[in-house]
Formats: C-alpha cells, sequence, structure tokens
C-alpha cells in the first residue's frame, strides 16, 4: 500500500520551509503517516524467514546516503491512518503472529507508542525496527537496533537528494549514547551494523566498548550482527563475502538481507 495524498503533500511542502519539520511529517494528533503495510518473511536479523507484517511509518530523523526507504526519509511520502485501521489492517494477515514496525523512523512518532501497546494487547511479537537514536518505553519483544556508522553520512558526494546539507546534522544525530545504552537495558536488542568494508570495523569495536561501559546489561557478541550494505542484488554481490568474513573474523554473526535476495529491491517485500 504505498500511498500520498494531496492533503499531506502539501503539509509536508509547508513544513518544508521549517527545518525541524521537515525531518518528519510528524503528528498530525491520532495515527501514524503510513508509507506501506505488507506481509512477507522477515528478511534480516535473528528472526529472518519468519512470517511478518511490516507497518513503515513515514518521517526520518536522519538521511542515510544508502536509505532503501528513500520514501520515507529524503522524499516522504504517507497517508495518515488511524491506529484502529492499522491493527485491522494488520489483522487481516491471518496467518502472521509477528508484526515488524518500521519507517523511516518509527520512534520519532508518540502515536508508535499507542500503536506497539495496540498490537501487543492483540498478542503479536513486536519487532521495532530503529536507528538507535531514539527511546521509548513500549512493550517491544525485539528492539532491532541498527545504529548508524560514518559511512552512511550523505557527503556532497554520496547525497542522493543535493549537495550534502544533511551531512552535518545527520553526523551529530546518528549515536545517541543514552538513547542506545537505554533501548539495550530495556529490551532484549539486536544491534544490526550495516557494513560496506573493513573500514567499518574499528568504528563498530570502538562504539561496543562505549556502550558496554556504559550499560548495566552485557553486551554479548552473539547480540552483534553484521549485515552487508545494499539496496539491490547486484551492490550486496560486491559486499557480502567480505562482511561475511569480517564476521568470522571477529565473532560477530552475519546477517543476510533474504528479502533482496529474493525479490530485489521491489516496494512491499
Ligand atoms: C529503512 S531502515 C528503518 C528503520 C530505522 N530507521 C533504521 O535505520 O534502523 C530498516 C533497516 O534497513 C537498513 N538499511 C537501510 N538501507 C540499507 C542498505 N542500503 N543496505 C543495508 N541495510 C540498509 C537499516 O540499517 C535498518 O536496519
Ligand atoms: N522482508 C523485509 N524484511 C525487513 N526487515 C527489516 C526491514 C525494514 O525495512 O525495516 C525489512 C523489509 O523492508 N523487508
Ligand atoms: S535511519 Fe533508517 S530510515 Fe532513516 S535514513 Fe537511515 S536507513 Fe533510512
Ligand atoms: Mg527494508
Amino acid at each position: 500500500m504505498p500511498v500520498s495524498s494531496d492533503v499531506e503533500a502539501e503539509r509536508d511542502a509547508d513544513a518544508g520551509q521549517d527545518a525541524d519539520a521537515e525531518e518528519s511529517p510528524i503528528d498530525a494528533g491520532d495515527g501514524l503517516p503510513i508509507n506501506e503495510l505488507f506481509y512477507s518473511l522477515q528478511g534480516e536479523g535473528r528472526l529472518a524467514g519468519t512470517p511478518s507484517v511490516f507497518v513503515r511509518t513515514s518521517g526520518c530523523n536522519l538521511r542515510c546516503w544508502f536509505c532503501d526507504s528513500y520514501h520515507t526519509s529524503w522524499e516522504p511520502t504517507h497517508a495518515w491512518e488511524s491506529l484502529e485501521d492499522i491493527v485491522a489492517a494488520v489483522e487481516e494477515y491471518e496467518e502472521a503472529d509477528h508484526v515488524v514496525l518500521t519507517g523511516g523512523e518509527p520512534l520519532v512518532h508518540d502515536a508508535a507508542v499507542d500503536l506497539i501497546e495496540r498490537l501487543d494487547a492483540a498478542g503479536y511479537h513486536v519487532t521495532v525496527e530503529t536507528n538507535g537514536t531514539i527511546h521509548r518505553d513500549a512493550p517491544i519483544d525485539l528492539a532491532s537496533v541498527s545504529p548508524k556508522l560514518s559511512n552512511s553520512t550523505p557527503t556532497a558526494e554520496r547525497d542522493p537528494a543535493g549537495e550534502g546539507e544533511w551531512a552535518e546534522r545527520h553526523d551529530d544525530r546518528r549515536i545517541d549514547m543514552d538513547a542506545l545504552t537505554a533501548l539495550v537495558e530495556d529490551y532484549d536488542t539486536q544491534l544490526k551494523f550495516v557494513v560496506a568494508d573493513d573500514e567499518d570495523l574499528p568504528e563498530i569495536l570502538d562504539l561496543l566498548d562505549r556502550l558496554r561501559a556504559a550499560a548495566a546489561v552485557p553486551v554479548p557478541d552473539e547480540d552483534v550482527l553484521l549485515m552487508p550494505e545494499g539496496a539491490t542484488r547486484e551492490r550486496l554481490a560486491e559486499t557480502r563475502e567480505r562482511v561475511a568474513d569480517l564476521a568470522l573474523e571477529h565473532g560477530f554473526r552475519y546477517t543476510p538481507r533474504l528479502h533482496v535476495d529474493l525479490w530485489n529491491d521491489a516496494p512491499e517485500t
């Protein structure tokens, strides 16, 4: 259900005059801005292969140059849906007992908490895919946290939409150690790093050192996953072998991107 509406396009155009509002088409009362809602196999992480309903909100506080969900971050597109309608749409997939709330950055929205509470009350296992810069109190079963390394920064050369205007803001925000620490302390967590090459490893090791020093709970290597950078089969073919070797060298897990292997970059997969 890739969606948009003229009203929302107008609202976003207005919001574009304000730097903060531009980041996400945030909170028009009840409900959430939904970019797509679909049934697929979880493609990433510890639950890879699990049939799941994906609820993708629009709006993000970061701008990774490689973002595979361009229409939730760089150019947000969505329709506002009530929480009742979202839960009803999820329940239509009767085979599923897992829901993945993703984005964009789902936790920028206050109403994400209400949605997670409703899904939890309805008996679903709820995974939240988050960049780790925002902590909220909610009945999250798996916090799938993907902290962003410097390899994500939209420098002028890599900016998909401009000339690096977002680079500094992105860099300032991409790691929030307090939010990250609270997430690992409060939830069953996997840390899913997007890796392109060897140069990314020192940064991961340093971040883990800092997180382990700050957190009141252990952060075992088995909860650290290396995921190859690539939104397409062609790009993954360039990154995945080296990333698999790095996982072996460091004793971290490797996660494939099953949905990209199966369906490449098709929407609603
Ligand atoms: C689109 S993001 C949405 C959730 C949240 N904003 C985040 O970044 O974790 C979903 C997942 O896709 C990953 N991702 C996005 N673009 C990617 C790419 N080109 N290659 C590999 N992983 C990517 C993110 O790191 C995250 O784990
Ligand atoms: N099949 C599938 N698995 C996924 N796991 C995390 C995803 C995401 O975009 O957050 C995702 C996605 O977009 N598709
Ligand atoms: S944090 Fe997630 S949604 Fe936001 S730009 Fe990066 S990959 Fe895309
Ligand atoms: Mg995805």
